[in-house]
């Protein structure tokens, strides 16, 4: 099966987590593109729930759909928030940011009180680091704080370059906050928490992808089937 026919598997099982009147997170990328599509054939069928997106993109998706969507201003406590990832660990700390929306996606997780990541099982990972972590900077000062970055990394017992990322057509990739993304390429990141307490510290930095102790669940979908993840231990 191709990986994107996996990636919907995926996100059909999350569709099974939805109850009615639920008010969900809903994340950016492929694979929650599928979540999306899913879910809007469900609220056509007749489910009442109401969606926060994490991405301009997510959001007229999830219009096209027919989903009731709201804002974290109106709706700051959501039920279950359904994204992809990049990479998820064991201990389901996960690697997000690859679209660019990880500020959003974040801030959703955390007003979740579950957060369920849907994946195809290339992403699972025995260490998080091969996919480049991606940091979101303001604009200004971005050649220090490009310094400060790859600085906290070493600080991390991790080293690699910081790169901006660029569109197709070579301008800055610009986030839906306005900021810049700097993609940090580390190979293998040994102590996750450290480096994300590290890139927290660094002026400029706005957020990392890193997510740790917000995914509750990893539903993961490979030639065997459906296999599902469950945390340990999770936020709070
Ligand atoms: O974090 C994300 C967007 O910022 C995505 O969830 C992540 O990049 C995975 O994307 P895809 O489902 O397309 O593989």
């Amino acid at each position: 099966m191709n990986p994107d026919s996996l990636k919907r598997e995926a996100a059909a099982r999350a569709v099974d987590l939805v109850e009615p009147g639920m008010r969900l997170g809903l994340g950016t990328g492929s694979t929650a593109k599928h979540f999306v599509a899913l879910l809007g054939e469900r609220v056509r069928g007749g489910l009442d729930v109401i969606g926060v997106p994490t991405s301009e993109a997510t959001r007229a998706d999830a219009e096209a759909a027919g989903i009731r969507l709201s804002t974290l201003e109106e709706t700051p406590a959501l039920d279950l928030t359904v994204d992809g990832a990049d990479e998820i660990a064991p201990d389901l700390s996960a690697i997000k940011g690859g679209g660019g929306a990880l500020l959003r996606e974040k801030i959703v997780a955390a007003a979740s009180a579950r957060m369920v990541v849907i994946a195809d099982e290339s992403k699972w990972v025995e260490t998080l680091g091969r996919f480049p972590l991606p940091v979101e900077v303001v604009p200004f000062g971005v050649a220090p704080t490009t310094i400060a970055v790859e600085a906290a990394a070493v600080a991390a017992g991790c080293a690699g370059r910081a790169v901006l990322r660029r569109t197709r057509e070579g301008h800055a990739f610009v986030t839906d906050g306005g900021h810049l993304i700097l993609d940090l390429a580390l190979g293998r990141i040994p102590d996750p928490a450290a480096l994300a307490e590290r890139l927290a510290a660094v002026p400029g930095v706005v957020e990392h992808g890193l997510f740790i102790g917000l995914v509750r669940t990893a539903i993961l979908a490979g030639s065997a089937g459906i296999r599902i993840e469950t945390a340990r231990v999770v936020r709070g």
